[in-house]
């Protein structure tokens, strides 16, 4: 299975694991540091920033610097988060081979995420995705609040399953199911999946956990057990959501690819190369690692 799609620096406004919010903007040359390691580190994919407008995060503005700036490995891919057309042309004239468009299962997340409907925002991607076949760029899909939204609460599984439907039929070649705010349990990750292996083959499917509530790896093996072999992580559990106060990061890499080891899977990934990687972020952003394998060998 293809173990990890790790994501770059995602320092948004958003609360750190203490609490704390973030209030430094990443230099450029750092985030293409920090990508360049992961690099070595045998991860197949490296999501590398976002082309969204910088008046919605300011923390993403150097988009196409770090694009440019990156040192492309062959045998992996830098997809970029893209939520509209305009992102698009951005991030294909920056040098993007592969975008990923987000959506969500909650109205009220999508509207606070990228200001528009469900509805309105299905009719954006198909505008990208028209544009993406014509340039011949995969395109990946996530759907956000799969488990539960800050605004929202609860998330019906039937209304996952529909909107990953809807993207995978527009031509995504995969969906990145996100627990944005990190509340399923490995029930409820049950249950959505089963509503969305419906509609969407299980080949063709992502899991994207954060660690809010310490159920990522759990949630995660659920999903690796019912047959999806695609996992988003995060580097030391960096990350979180600008619009979903409280969510912290992602599963970290680290401990998802010690589980991985664990259970005999090959991932091609360097698990000592990640813990140095997640050391130097770590120490660039002052802050503590949030993974628990870095933190029980005591490299920070
Ligand atoms: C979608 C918009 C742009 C709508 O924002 P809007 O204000 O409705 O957009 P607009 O079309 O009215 O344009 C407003 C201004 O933004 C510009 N603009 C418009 N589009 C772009 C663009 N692509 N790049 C650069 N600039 C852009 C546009 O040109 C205009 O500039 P002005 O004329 O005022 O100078 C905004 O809401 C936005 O950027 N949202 C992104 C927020 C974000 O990054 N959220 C986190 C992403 S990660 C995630 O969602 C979850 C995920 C994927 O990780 C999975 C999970 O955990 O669930």
């Amino acid at each position: 299975p293809v173990p990890s799609r790790q994501r770059g620096v995602e320092t948004g406004p958003r609360p750190t694991q203490t609490g704390r919010r973030l209030q430094a903007v990443v230099p450029t040359e750092v985030k293409i540091r920090f990508i360049d390691m992961l690099s070595e580190t045998g991860l197949p994919v490296i999501e590398a920033t976002s082309f969204v407008s910088p008046k919605w995060v300011p923390q993403m503005a150097d988009h196409a610097e770090v694009l440019k700036g990156i040192e492309k490995f062959p045998g992996v891919s830098y997809p970029v988060l893209i939520p509209n057309l305009k992102g698009f042309q951005a991030a294909v004239a920056a040098g993007a081979r592969e975008v990923s468009i987000f959506g969500a299962a909650s109205e009220l997340f999508s509207k606070k995420n990228i200001n528009c409907s469900i509805n309105e925002s299905l009719q954006r991607f198909s505008e990208v995705m028209e544009a993406a076949r014509a340039a011949n760029i995969p395109v990946r899909g996530y759907v956000s609040c799969v488990l539960g939204c800050p605004y929202e609460g609860k998330i019906a599984p039937a209304k996952v399953a529909e909107v990953a439907k809807k993207m995978y039929a527009m031509g995504c070649y995969e969906i990145s199911l996100g627990d944005t705010i990190g509340v399923g349990t490995p029930g409820s990750m049950k249950e959505m999946l089963s509503a969305v292996m419906k509609e969407v083959p299980s080949g063709a499917l992502a899991v994207h956990c954060h660690d809010t509530y310490g159920q990522a790896l759990a949630n995660t093996l659920v999903a690796l057990q019912m047959g999806v072999s695609v996992v988003d992580s995060s580097v030391s559990g960096l990350g979180g959501c600008p619009y979903a106060q409280g969510a912290s990061g992602n599963v970290a890499t680290e401990d998802l690819v010690y589980m991985l080891d664990g259970l005999g899977i090959h991932t091609g990934v360097d698990l000592q190369k990640l813990m140095d990687v997640g050391a130097f972020i770590c120490k660039a952003l002052n802050r503590r690692s949030n993974s628990k394998v870095a933190q029980a060998t005591c490299r920070l």
